[in-house]
């Protein structure tokens, strides 16, 4: 048998047929769903007077539009009302179950999957939405799908699909100390560009990380669609299991003998090296993920980039972000900080963040919002609320995408500069008109602190 990646393994494990068209129809093994996206999906099914194939492997959330003020806040926009009331609806009449605002397992659809144990090495996920590729971090392959695609996996459990090609990201050695995997995703994004792994799933590998926790591998492989990839795996090993062990104990069996890896000679489409020990914190100063630089240096000058379209580019959002070419990043100052989303909103990420507020004021606006209900009674458990409410930060009391979309209550002016945990800097991207940084945790709580962009190292 010819050599294979880890990513061609799970999807040869799953095809069904090939169809006529020349592509792989394959198991799915999870579909997780969210409010947005999937209203159209579930009348397609109605019309169609079909049946959910398999309700037990499908699983609802509410997360983009619900309020984090509280769980019975009453939103006041009708639309944001109805959405919600039709995803609960249709989960009900489809006999799916659905974790609602206010039930202990409700939260952000990437962070609860993997904390109720339900994603494994080796399963097909797939998600109404691009931040699938989180779930990847557990040896799995997940992919996200538009509307249609999720009409066809309720009705059948399967779905049709070219298979993408193979890319390597290795990264060697350590990271500095000081250096998350949030950097290290800023860095791998801002090498190989905003379009760079386009139709490829990335198996990320190498010393570095193989270091990370599965909270880092989750937010690395949620970045990997910020450069084109359909999905990003990471090869499951004892860290992964660790963590199996502990959110489902019960199902922690299946893990054995089960976990595929890919084979040592195999062949990847492209490969890229990184050298981890030189991966320092990092901020985006532009418009996409990819115009980042380490937080020791400045915004980049157009006037400098020998490629024309890049410097086009950068001069377009150095505009929107209204910053000075050269500019110090440590000088940027901020309006408000956010720390969140399925990127940052994990136990882990929390207390990296409450590390750095505890015994200290935050002075401009910052908001904490948990991505689950669970890590949020974790947080509490610890301590880190009493840590957040002492700086000054306002620790949101039901999770949710908050503030990275703005999708619901929770956005920004116009104009507002925000140092945030999330994973996308894309225009109006937090509210017309924001202005996004994209920092790690820790880096957002030093610059609560500060005011202005800023590490823990310069409090
Ligand atoms: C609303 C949803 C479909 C969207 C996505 O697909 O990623 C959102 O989660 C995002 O992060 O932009
Ligand atoms: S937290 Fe942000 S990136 Fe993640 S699913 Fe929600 S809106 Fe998308």
């Amino acid at each position: 048998m010819s050599p294979r990646t880890l990513a061609a393994k799970v999807w040869r494990e799953h095809v069904v047929r090939r169809t006529k068209a020349g592509n792989d129809l394959l198991y799915i093994d999870l579909h997780l769903l969210h409010e947005v996206n999937t209203p159209q999906a579930f009348t397609g099914l109605r019309d169609a007077g079909r049946t959910v194939r398999r309700p037990d492997l499908t699983l609802g959330t509410e997360d983009h539009s619900t309020p984090t003020r509280s769980v019975d806040h009453v939103d006041p926009d009708a639309a944001r009302r109805l959405q919600r009331r039709t995803m609960a609806r249709n989960c009900a009449e489809f006999r799916i179950p659905m974790h609602r605002l206010g039930s202990a397992s409700q939260g952000i659809v990437h962070v609860i999957g993997p904390e109720l144990g339900l994603v494994r090495p080796g399963m097909t996920v797939v998600c109404c939405d691009s931040h699938t590729t989180t779930l990847g971090a557990f040896g799995a392959l997940a992919l996200g799908i538009g509307t249609s695609q999720v009409e066809h996996v309720l009705a059948t459990q399967t779905l049709a699909l070219a298979r993408p090609k193979d890319m390597a990201v290795t990264v060697t050695g350590t990271l500095p100390a000081g250096s998350t995997a949030k950097d290290l995703a800023l860095a791998v994004i801002h090498r190989v560009g905003s379009a760079g792994a386009q139709g490829h799933a990335v198996e990320f590998r190498g010393e570095a990380v193989r270091a990370l926790s599965m909270e880092g591998r989750m937010t690395l492989c949620n970045m990997a669609v910020e450069m084109g990839a359909r999905a990003g795996i990471v090869a499951p090993d004892e860290i992964t299991r660790d963590y199996l062990l502990r959110a489902a104990p019960r199902d922690a069996g299946r893990f054995d003998g089960l976990a595929p890896v890919g084979d040592d000679d195999a062949v990847f489409d492209r490969e890229v090296t990184l050298d981890g020990a030189v991966v320092l914190p990092r901020v985006s100063w532009g418009t996409n993920p990819a115009q980042s630089v380490p937080l020791d240096g400045r915004v980049p000058d157009p006037g400098e980039l020998d490629d024309a379209a890049d410097a086009s580019a950068a001069r377009r959002a150095l505009d929107y972000m209204a910053l000075a070419p050269g500019t110090a990043v440590r000088d940027i100052a901020v309006d408000t900080v956010f720390i969140g989303s399925c990127t940052n909103s994990r136990i882990e990420d929390l207390r990296a963040a409450a590390a750095v507020l505890r015994g200290r004021r935050v002075r401009v606006d910052t908001m904490v919002v948990p991505g689950s209900a669970l890590v949020r009674a974790e947080a509490v458990a610890e301590g880190l609320d009493e840590i957040f409410a002492r700086a000054g930060a306002d620790f949101r009391a039901a999770p949710g995408c908050s503030m990275c979309v703005g999708l619901g209550e929770d956005r920004l002016a116009p104009g507002i500069r925000c140092a945030s945990t999330t994973n996308r800097n894309f225009e109006g991207r937090q509210g017309t008109g924001s202005r996004t940084h994209l920092v790690s945790p820790a880096v957002a709580a030093a610059t609560a602190v500060r005011g202005r962009i800023a590490s823990p190292d310069d409090l």
